[in-house]
């Protein structure tokens, strides 16, 4: 499990998280939603150790975050930073070389899904290519955790539908996602829980089934609740 637990954290004399706290599962799919701004890459980069907090801690399966974090989480952000002169066969094969927890054969096989040319140059890659060459990246590291910014965002529709795929795959099955979106109905059906955010703090949080099946909601009804009140 992941934990945050208080978090807070400020740039400058900005304050961009005020005590936030959650838990994202394995065998889950944890969705963070709010308006731009509001903090959801801040939590994903200090859950990674990329961005110090001020307060409040985060422990990955009850333990403070340590020099292994690579190799329990892996991180997808919102653009790829592979060089641009690469190709995208050099890019898997740097990626093999530098992680011990590369799945060569989960890359492969992503390789085969996405129908990516391993001969097509970074720089040339369409904005829905770099986001599945991103995507293949991260999930071919065998880690517990993937951590997902903004996956879909500026993909055309039959692109979003294919990464969606993804998430209901076997390489999903007992790892815990934690992923950012603003296009909810693309993952409405495919996520447990959300963490509604505004203003750096959690100001909702459900099982999306339980809000289904209880309260006969959807994530967007929650949604318009919650934010045009
Ligand atoms: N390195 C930084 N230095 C100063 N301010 C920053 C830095 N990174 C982010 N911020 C500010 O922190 C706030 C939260 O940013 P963050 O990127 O976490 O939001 P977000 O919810 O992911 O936004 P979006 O939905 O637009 O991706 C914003 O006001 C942003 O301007």
């Amino acid at each position: 499990m992941i934990e945050l637990n208080r978090i807070s954290k400020k740039y400058g004399n900005k304050r961009v998280l005020s005590e936030v706290s959650f838990a994202a599962e394995k065998s889950q799919i944890t969705c963070l939603i709010g308006l731009n701004g509001v903090g959801k890459s801040t939590i994903l980069k200090a859950i990674m150790g990329l961005t110090p907090i001020n307060s409040g801690n985060i422990l990955i399966d009850g333990q403070p975050i340590n020099h292994l974090i690579y190799e329990k989480v892996a991180f997808i952000s919102d653009t790829l930073t592979m060089p641009s002169s690469l190709k995208v066969r050099e890019t898997i094969s740097f990626m093999k070389d530098f992680y011990v927890n590369w799945n060569g054969d989960r890359a492969r096989e992503l390789l085969a899904f996405f129908k990516l040319n391993e001969q097509d140059r970074i720089g040339d890659l369409s904005k829905g290519s770099a986001a599945k060459l991103n995507l293949l990246l991260g999930l071919s590291l065998n880690a517990d955790y993937v951590l997902m910014d903004e996956p879909f965002s500026g993909i055309d529709l039959f692109s979003r539908e294919q990464i969606a795929k993804v998430f209901t795959s076997d390489l999903m099955d007992e790892r815990g996602v934690i992923i950012t979106t603003h296009e909810i109905q693309d993952v409405e059906h495919l996520i447990d829980k959300v963490i509604l955010l505004d203003q750096g703090a959690v100001l909702k949080e459900f099982n999306t089934e339980d809000m289904r099946l209880q309260e006969g909601k959807s994530v967007v009804d929650v949604m318009r609740e919650v934010y045009q009140a």
